[in-house]
């Protein structure tokens, strides 16, 4: 299983400083939604020329126009990017043939989607390379969880990887293990803890 290190910081220099503590622990580093807000493409530009060499997802969390901004995102420096599941099976496709065709992958995001085991069948067939379970910060604000979600879409998909993220601390690494994603999504679990360096190094040890 891979670990994917969220990065949902509001500045590109705390994002740099939070890679360096941590890059011996993580595998992938994603370029969190707020700082695509907050300071575009750019920022993930500015990453990417500090670290040639790690793999980045940038959070785009696409909804139309895929082709563009797949290419976008790549331009500047992305590995993977995001599309959002409940997008258009066209513009889901788009991003796939996009993506592949520049040698890149798509991680497609199954947040705000109400029939996830219909819409993970529909994934798989489209070849996206990862499909994730999201519980974004407003549901995991009333307590939710992503597992249930998840177990649904790895009941549905024969050969799409599987993700989970939405609120994984340390506590949660056991049912991380039992539910078996290929790669698992960590943002404040890792990020906001006195010392992300040894936390990563935890969850990278505990996930063996
Ligand atoms: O995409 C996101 C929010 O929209 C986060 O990156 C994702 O939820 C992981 O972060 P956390 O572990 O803090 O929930």
């Amino acid at each position: 299983m891979k670990i994917q290190l969220a990065i949902d910081l509001e500045d590109v220099d705390g994002a740099i400083q939070l890679i360096d503590k941590t890059k011996d622990s993580i595998d992938i580093f994603e370029y969190g939604t707020p700082l695509v807000i907050n300071f575009g493409l750019e920022g993930l530009a500015k990453i990417r020329k500090q670290f040639p060499d790690i793999t980045l997802l940038a959070d785009l969390k696409i909804m139309d126009v895929a082709s563009y901004e797949v290419d976008q995102a790549f331009k500047y420096g992305a590995d993977i990017t995001t599309i959002l599941g409940v997008a258009e099976d066209q513009s889901i496709k788009d991003a796939v043939k996009a993506a592949h065709d520049a040698g890149k992958e798509i991680l497609v995001d199954m947040i705000g989607v109400t029939d996830v085991a219909k819409r993970a069948r529909e994934i798989d067939a489209m070849g996206a390379d990862y499909i994730g379970t999201h519980t974004g910060y407003d549901l995991q604000a009333k307590g939710e969880t992503p597992f249930a979600t998840f177990a649904k879409i790895k009941e549905n998909v024969t050969h799409t990887k599987t993700a989970i993220a939405g609120g994984i601390k340390l506590d949660n690494v056991d049912e991380v293990k039992a539910a078996d994603p290929d790669l698992l999504i960590v943002g404040g679990g890792i990020a906001t803890t006195d010392d992300p360096a040894k936390t990563a190094a935890e969850f990278k040890a505990k996930l063996k």
